[in-house]
């Protein structure tokens, strides 16, 4: 008791210790749902974009660990094989393979699709992460804004090509990394690729509103074949996403936001969580156009439930990929 009176006298232990317990707890609630479902991947094949850091890197790890197949598609093909490399030993698991995909090229995302169906004639899950967020205006190869380029067309394109071996493969699964952004960002109808005004906020917004609208629209079109679609928020997890807030960098920032980023975000691991329940949770085998967030589904912003501009975005997006002819080739 008098020990007890003592601290509470003292507030250079008091405070901290309070302040201490308190982010101790709200970290853990801030670590949000988990997918603890047992399942054993043997015998499926998987392909995760960005899978060389953050959530596609924890994605990848996970599912080796359960025995599935996994393609991890890259752009920076170093990293790559230094992941893959560690994941192998963490697992143990061999059929781990990396391949170069670029989505802010079009003629990579073909190059990878020829490839990997050179490979493999099956493909139960698609796991379509990679994103790049806030980048200051930059094109792709293509001539397509940055942020919508290849967190969406590129995306669609690479979808597309897949379809053949997931409908070959059904039951599958197309899983699309999306954000909570959604909810702010709108298809700007009248200027798309950003040409008259750029926000980078913005086009990050639009491009994870397209991946709901996508994913909704792709939902209605493969009713009945065995392919199911889903999108996702990851929560906010500490990874590398942030890396075009060049302040962030500053020794000041870095003291001052660290320790919020530990409170209050998620680890790679646990933003994985909700990514690995979409992709595996045998209870989804029929469940698609939804959207998830902590391993649960939850409602998206009225702009995400608007069809007319889901049928305008995945029309501009034909166009835009030259969708059809390259599926042709
Ligand atoms: N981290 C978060 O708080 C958060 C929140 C909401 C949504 N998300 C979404 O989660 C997904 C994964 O992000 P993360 O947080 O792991 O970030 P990250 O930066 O660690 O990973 C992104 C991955 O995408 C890859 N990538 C970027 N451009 C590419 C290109 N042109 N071609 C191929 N790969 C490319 C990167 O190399 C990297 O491997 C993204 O779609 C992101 O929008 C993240």
């Amino acid at each position: 008791m008098g020990c007890l009176t003592d601290c509470l006298c003292c507030p250079l232990l008091f405070w901290p210790s309070i302040i201490g317990l308190a982010a101790y707890f709200l970290r853990k609630y801030m670590q949000g749902g988990q997918f603890t479902k047992q399942t054993d991947e043997t015998g499926k094949v998987f392909i995760v974009t960005g899978a060389n850091t953050g959530i596609g890197k924890e994605t990848v790890l996970e599912i080796a660990k359960r025995g599935g197949t996994v393609y991890m598609a890259c752009r920076d093909m170093n990293r790559c094989e230094k992941a893959r490399k560690d994941i192998i030993q963490e697992t143990n698991n061999q059929n781990i393979f990396s391949r170069e995909l670029d989505l802010s090229s079009l003629e990579s995302i073909r190059k990878f699709a020829a490839g990997f169906k050179k490979e493999q004639d099956k493909l139960h899950v698609l796991v379509n992460n990679a994103g790049v967020m806030h980048c200051p205006k930059t094109l792709t190869k293509d001539g397509f804004e940055m942020q919508l380029g290849v967190n969406h067309m590129g995306h669609f394109l690479l979808t597309h090509l897949l379809l053949d071996v997931l409908k070959k493969s059904a039951p599958s699964r197309i899983v699309n990394v999306s954000s909570l952004a959604h909810s702010h960002g709108s298809i700007n109808t009248g200027d798309l690729n950003s040409e008259k005004s750029y926000s980078r906020i913005g086009a990050y917004s639009q491009s994870k509103l397209a991946n709901v609208l996508f994913t909704r629209e792709l939902a209605k079109r493969l009713e009945g074949t065995g392919v199911t679609t889903n999108s996702l928020h990851p929560g906010a997890v500490d990874t590398e996403l942030s890396r075009n807030w060049k302040f962030l960098k500053h020794p000041l920032a870095q003291l001052l936001v660290k320790p919020l980023q530990w409170v209050l975000f998620k680890t790679p691991r646990n933003g994985a969580q909700t990514t690995l329940y979409a992709a595996l949770d045998p209870a989804l085998k029929e469940v698609s156009g939804l959207y998830f967030s902590d391993c649960k589904p939850k409602d998206v912003s009225a702009a995400a439930q608007d069809d007319k501009t889901g049928k305008f975005l995945w029309a501009e997006s034909e166009k835009w990929t030259g969708v059809n002819a390259a599926k042709q080739d």
